[in-house]
């Protein structure tokens, strides 16, 4: 299993991402006892939604990653100040797909929609302005937007590391710190490190500021190239650009204003491969249901042939070649179904990946073609960008996506649209007030 894991970083993720982007990892035998001291040590510490989940402590096997929290530009462990951002920007695009059946999957997007579901569970105290439209859109404004709403509600979609630690974000499901006056004295000596900036609400903001012009300049940094760099999953236009129910959206249809700048995104950076790779889901989770039942249907009757289909890897060249097929014409095969699958699983995964950028205080004489940097007013950064938490989503878990979706449309639909819409809540309000007669017939 853990095999499987890392080849797929290797030979799949790597070839849509860039090998710089992606690191693999690799496998490591450790001692039992080690193991079985490290389990009772973090327990404690794991959030409660994730104690479902076990650590393997039998096998002696465990797979190694750098810290992604530094910087990967050098190979060995620097000592200076290390700041980590650590942003997961869940689906950047609107189905295009012709499969969606309501139609407001075409204007509000699922992070959007799912909002309102996650914090009905509880599973959030408030929903956040975020909307990862915004952040992929390549505009300035938008992305500067999103982040900033990341910033006022982090949820599990930003954390922010100083030398490895966490000092922003949510420790656990409960726990988030969004005290920007605190984030600002702990950001302060990387951006201000002459201390020439007087504390204050003004202060703050203009340390929030920096920080978000600095993540906007590396996540649109474009530090690597990838073999399937050439490959067009859609055009973008294809899909729409913005997204009704964002806050951005919204404030500029109220300000008269009505079209939405998306200035696209550079083909290199970060960003621009990972809405490539989320967008191989190009028939949405209801085009894709029926495809996925025609692969189970063969199964059951041929059980034997799930190892030959490589539904469970092994995830080698073979199988990213056969993720290159782009066409669109259902010719009724099971090859054709899984390929559609596996694409899927690809851009799932893609979906719910994290991005890493770390960054370091240097001087003038510091920059190389390795060592890209930033600038800010004050100072400036060397960083890297990395890509983390690359597993291949299980087949398995189609099933579950397909009701799932089906979930956050429908509460979205009688929950928020409803009220939302002028029409539908004159209708909620008459009916408030409404009284049935009856007559005798
Ligand atoms: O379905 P989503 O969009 O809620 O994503 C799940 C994530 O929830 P989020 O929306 O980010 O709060 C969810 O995040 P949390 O564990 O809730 O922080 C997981 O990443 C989950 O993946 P897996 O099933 O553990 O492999 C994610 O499930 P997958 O759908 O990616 O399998
Ligand atoms: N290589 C790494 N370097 C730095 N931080 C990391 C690294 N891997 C994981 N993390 C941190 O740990 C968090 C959880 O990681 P990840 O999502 O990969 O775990 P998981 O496999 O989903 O965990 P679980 O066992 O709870 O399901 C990440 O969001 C990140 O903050």
């Amino acid at each position: 299993h853990l095999q499987n894991i890392v080849d797929f970083g290797k030979h799949v993720m790597k070839q849509f991402f860039g090998e710089n982007y992606v690191h693999h990892g690799e496998i490591i035998q450790l001692p039992l006892d080690f193991v079985r001291q490290l389990c009772l040590k973090i327990q404690p510490e794991r959030p409660e939604s994730r104690c479902d989940k076990d650590m393997d402590t039998l096998s002696g096997y465990a797979m190694c990653l750098p810290n992604l929290t530094r910087l990967q530009t050098y190979r060995f462990v620097e000592h200076r100040p290390i700041l980590c951002i650590e942003i997961k920007p869940k689906c950047g695009f609107i189905p295009f797909s012709s499969h969606v059946s309501q139609e407001i999957k075409h204007k509000v997007c699922r992070y959007c929609m799912h909002q309102h579901l996650k914090v009905a569970n509880g599973k959030w105290k408030r929903p956040s302005k975020y909307c990862p439209l915004d952040l992929f859109s390549g505009n300035k404004q938008r992305m500067h937007f999103a982040l900033k709403s990341l910033l006022q509600e982090a949820q599990n979609n930003l954390k922010i590391f100083k030398n490895g630690e966490l000092i922003y974000g949510c420790k656990d499901d409960q726990d988030c710190v969004s005290d920007w006056n605190e984030l600002a004295c702990h950001l302060k000596p990387f951006f201000f490190p002459s201390n020439g900036l007087v504390s204050g609400p003004h202060c703050t903001r203009t340390i929030v500021k920096e920080l978000i012009h600095v993540i906007t300049m590396t996540l649109l940094s474009s530090t690597d190239a990838c073999r399937a760099g050439d490959m067009k999953t859609v055009p973008v236009s294809q899909g729409r650009s913005y997204c009704e129910a964002s806050a951005f959206n919204k404030e500029l249809v109220r300000n008269g204003k009505h079209k939405l700048e998306s200035s696209g995104l550079p083909r290199g950076c970060l960003l621009y491969k990972t809405l490539q790779a989320q967008m191989l889901d190009t028939l949405d989770i209801e085009g894709l249901y029926p495809l996925y039942s025609r692969v189970e249907q063969y199964l059951e009757e041929f059980p034997e042939e799930r190892s030959t289909l490589q539904i469970d890897g092994p995830y080698n060249e073979a199988f990213y070649e056969k993720l290159l097929d782009l066409s669109t014409e259902d010719d009724g095969t099971v090859a054709f179904a899984l390929t559609k699958v596996q694409q899927y699983r690809i851009a799932m995964t893609a979906k719910d990946c994290s991005i890493m950028i770390a960054l370091s205080p240097c001087l003038q004489d510091e920059c190389s073609e390795q060592r890209p940097v930033v600038l800010t007013s004050k100072s400036r950064f060397t960083f890297s960008v990395s890509v983390l938490d690359l597993d291949l989503k299980p087949y398995e878990s189609i099933p579950h996506q397909y009701k799932l979706d089906g979930k956050i449309v429908n509460y979205y639909l009688k929950n928020v649209q409803a009220k939302d819409d002028p029409v539908m809540s004159n209708l909620f309000k008459e009916n408030e007030d409404c009284t049935l007669v009856l007559h005798k017939v």
